[in-house]
């Protein structure tokens, strides 16, 4: 298409296009009645495909940090799949089905959160699939609500509600072979076939759908669990396919991040980081703070992959750390010290043996897997009932195994931030500067391990603006403590920087997110600290 004519009337094009700047239109009605074709050539991005990766997202020009890549409607959405329990079909929150005030959807008696939901009367949230349960409420009556069946059934419904979003469903990977001869799968899937066949399909007029097999309900339910994304939307869960989003690959540094509208669950794909022509789009399918072992095991165990990102490529994680332990053996040039050494993993293959890097010392990769087991078990049940005490103690016994940014001693410390300044008896103005000391060095660990996996803030934003806040006000409060006005100054600084840095980070939170609320706090605290610099240099003026 040629720039400077209007693909419309072919008269001098003016107003270009500010996403692609490849096309110029002469008037803004003209480029209002062109977007239709205009919007695939305008994408950012192509979709290719190749054997290893199935399709993928290619971008086709370089993209400026933050810069927005898709923002698309879901195909589909709905409550989890796996253990989803009693839930609002119309938003997710749960419900209590002993509750003696639950309130029923009047068409199909399955519990709502209230008369007034929007999802529950909206056609494109509950509405179509409330049809079919409506067939029969018997299953309502009898409490035999199984809510895992009701995303897919809400993609079978796809096929005579959007027929054109039906076929893009289709297009995703199902992985459905490997998932039929994994027995607990192919088991789960079954329960939910029947349970949607028997109560549900037999009752539909023949040829209502298309396709009713059991077959392509173990489709749709790989489509799901490989492609599906998860919305936390403060009042329940929700999971969602998008027509492009979903095609993102995964990398364990991923070069986007996103972010939803709770209102329609649109998703914003933005630019992580500064992304050249031709770089692949990735996403991250799993638990960024994980170490490469766990992640491994979950990308394999649920998407069927191996990743061989440069994370996973590296036994040290970038230098980071977060899966070392430390050597059990004895300094091979002096047996009465212990080895200093860190045991590391083999990053080509992940069943292979862990070895020490100064000491012949090797582990297999079940043992380390086992230990790792084991010490996730004593780290959930201490955080879940945390205090300073516990999980000093917790941290101490840790950091003799592990190497410090170890991510299980990540989380521990990740939470001890937090109980600094608020557990009763360790406010912050009550805390000794010892533990000042030490709450503010914690937070600065954290955060350069957050630089190194996450260097955008994009997937863990939630994790590090809490650090930020923590470290600002630590600064703040060390800024109080009779030192000169030279340190004040610094630490004032520092903590303003800090401040600046998470209303940035957070500043695609949608409205009403926990992340919004975190950054409603961050820009409240920038001011007072804006003004008490302020203060501070009228003063040494
Ligand atoms: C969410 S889908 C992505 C779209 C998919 N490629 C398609 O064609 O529909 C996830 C699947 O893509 C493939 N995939 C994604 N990232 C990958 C990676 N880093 N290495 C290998 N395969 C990957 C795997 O088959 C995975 O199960």
């Amino acid at each position: 298409m040629k720039k400077g004519v209007c693909p419309v009337c072919k008269k001098d094009g003016v107003h270009t296009c500010s996403a692609c700047k490849a096309v110029a239109y002469c008037s803004k009605e003209h480029q209002k009645d062109h977007w239709k074709n205009h919007k695939l050539q305008c994408r950012p991005f192509d979709v290719k495909s190749s054997k290893n990766l199935g399709r993928y997202i290619v971008s086709n020009r370089d993209l400026s940090r933050d810069a927005i890549i898709m923002s698309e409607s879901p195909l589909v959405f709905g409550p989890k799949m796996a253990g989803a329990g009693p839930q609002c079909l119309g938003c997710y929150q749960p419900v209590d089905p002993g509750d003696p005030k639950l309130l029923l959807c009047p068409r199909c008696k399955w519990p709502v959160c209230s008369n007034v939901c929007f999802g529950v009367i909206h056609k494109e949230h509950h509405l179509p699939e409330c049809l079919v349960l409506c067939n029969n409420t018997e299953v309502a009556e009898a409490g035999n609500m199984m809510y895992e069946a009701i995303f897919p059934l809400r993609c079978l419904l796809l096929q005579k509600k959007n027929p054109r979003k039906w076929q893009q469903l289709l297009s995703l990977e199902s992985h459905v072979d490997e998932r039929k001869k994994d027995k607990d799968i192919n088991h789960d899937v079954e329960k939910i076939a029947s349970y949607i066949c028997d109560n549900f399909l037999e009752r539909l007029d023949k040829g209502s759908l298309p396709d009713m097999s059991r077959e392509i309900i173990h489709f749709i339910c790989g489509v799901i669990e490989v492609n599906s994304l998860e919305i936390t939307t403060g009042r329940g869960e929700v999971h969602a396919l998008y027509p492009s989003a979903s095609l993102m690959e995964h990398n364990c540094m991923p070069n986007t991040k996103h972010c939803f509208q709770l209102d329609d669950f649109k998703i914003n794909v933005f630019a992580a980081t500064p992304i050249k022509k031709g770089e692949n789009l990735s996403t991250m399918y799993t638990h960024i703070l994980w170490g490469t072992q766990a992640r491994r095991d979950h990308l394999k165990a649920t998407k069927y992959f191996t990743c061989q990102c440069q994370r996973c490529s590296d036994p040290t994680e970038l230098g980071t750390h977060l899966s070392s332990l430390k050597c059990i053996g004895v300094d091979p040039s002096d047996v009465t010290c212990a080895c200093s050494g860190l045991i590391l993993s083999s990053s080509a293959d992940e069943n292979a043996d862990w070895k020490c890097n100064l000491c012949p010392v090797t582990l297999t990769s079940s043992h380390v897997a086992d230990l790792i087991s084991r010490i996730s078990m004593d780290v959930d049940e201490s955080i879940e009932n945390p205090s300073i005490s516990k999980l000093e103690q917790l941290l101490t016994k840790l950091e003799k195994l592990l190497h410090r940014n170890h991510y299980h001693c990540f989380m521990v410390k990740h939470s001890l931030i937090q109980l600094y300044g608020r557990e009763p008896g360790y406010s912050l103005n009550n805390l000794t500067e010892a533990q000042l000391v030490r709450k503010i060095n914690m937070c600065k660990e954290l955060l350069s391990v957050i630089d190194v996996i996450d260097p955008s803030h994009g997937r863990i934003v939630l994790y590090s603006s809490v650090v930020q806040i923590e470290l600002q006000s630590s600064l703040q409060e060390m800024s109080k403590r009779g030192i000169s006005d030279l340190e004040k100054d610094r630490l004032l600084t520092e903590a303003k920087v800090q401040l600046e840095n998470c209303v940035r980070d957070l500043s695609q939170e949608p409205p009403f997110s926990p992340g919004a609320s975190i950054s409603n706090l961050a820009k409240s605290h920038l001011i007072a600290v804006t003004q008490e610099l302020k203060k501070f240099k009228v003063i040494e003026l």
